[in-house]
């Protein structure tokens, strides 16, 4: 039998929406093998916009359909109650899942042994420059493991785990990381407000110095600690500031209690909870 190329996308909010251009407009996807089903009107206009079949039930899906992949981008209390209209793809699909904490066995309680990832994105993917961690349960072959490396990276760079409980790890870092980031674009603006500068000079300093400093991080030689010193001149600016952010609270114990919370959360969703 000829390998089919369809795939199923479920749900198309933010993450969803995202992997769906990453795979039109990077992957080269053509939006006619794509078949969307999602609830809420506006976001099947969206899709359907980009060429996309759209769907408000998987009930619409065609009798016929054997997609190589289904991806699951629902929330996590979500998935139990939708799994059990994709069943019937069990045989023929790789599942995708990229709902944060739902472990493999969720899955595999409604799909049985069919072949399950694992995937965390984060929201850079939605202008391909997002990092995924991804773990593949026993039951997917090189094959699979290929054609959803191709999804993934269609949207950043893909990293395998060899565990999946680092998929949790992974989550509380690069998963929620970009809301760190955008909030200490906040901080750093207020920051900016607050010593005299006007509230848009202020925004605008505070986005292009993450930007270019994470640029710089990405692409220089030099460790972040290196590129941290450069930075820092004996008894200037930057060494005053540093000393309050590393008394403490220090930011690296804040950052560390953050990325906890976030994990803790991630093994709650994995009890449904
Ligand atoms: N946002 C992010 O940065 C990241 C999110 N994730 C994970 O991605 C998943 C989706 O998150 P996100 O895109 O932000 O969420 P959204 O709420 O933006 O998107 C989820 C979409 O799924 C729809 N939906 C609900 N039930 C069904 C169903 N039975 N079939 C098809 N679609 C359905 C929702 O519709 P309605 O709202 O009408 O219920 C909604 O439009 C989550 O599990 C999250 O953990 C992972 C990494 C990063
Ligand atoms: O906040 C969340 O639960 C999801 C998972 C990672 C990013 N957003």
């Amino acid at each position: 039998m000829e390998q089919s190329e369809e795939i199923v996308l479920v749900g198309c909010g933010n993450m969803g929406f995202a992997l769906l251009e990453g795979w039109l407009d990077r992957a080269g996807i053509p939006a006619a093998q794509i078949h969307v089903v999602e609830p809420a009107e506006s976001l099947r206009h969206r899709a359907a916009a980009r060429g996309a079949t759209v769907y408000d039930d998987a009930a619409g899906l065609p009798a016929a359909l054997r997609p190589r992949a289904v991806i699951i981008a629902v929330k996590p209390q979500v998935v139990g109650s939708m799994l059990g209209a994709y069943r019937r793809f069990r045989d023929t699909s790789v599942f995708v899942s990229i709902a944060a904490g739902v472990p493999i066995s969720t899955f595999e309680n409604t799909l049985g042994n069919a072949a399950i990832v694992r995937a965390m994105p984060n929201m850079p993917a939605s202008i391909g420059m997002g990092v995924i961690a991804a773990f593949g349960s026993t039951h997917i072959d090189d094959n699979q493991t290929g054609f959803v490396t191709d999804l993934l990276a269609a949207v950043g760079s893909v990293h395998w785990l060899a565990e999946e409980r680092l998929v949790d790890a992974a989550t509380a870092i690069s998963g929620s990381g970009p809301a760190y980031l955008f909030h200490f674009i906040e901080c750093l603006t207020d920051a900016g407000i607050a010593v005299g500068l006007p509230p848009e000079t202020a925004l605008a300093l505070a986005k292009q110095t993450v930007n270019g400093a994470a640029a710089l991080a990405s692409t220089s030689a030099f460790s972040p600690a290196e590129l941290r010193q450069q930075v820092t001149s004996p008894n200037g600016t930057t060494a005053a500031a540093l000393e309050v952010l590393t008394a403490e609270p220090s930011l690296a114990d804040l950052v560390k209690r953050a990325a906890a919370a976030a994990h803790r959360r991630a093994l709650e969703l994995a009890l449904g909870n």
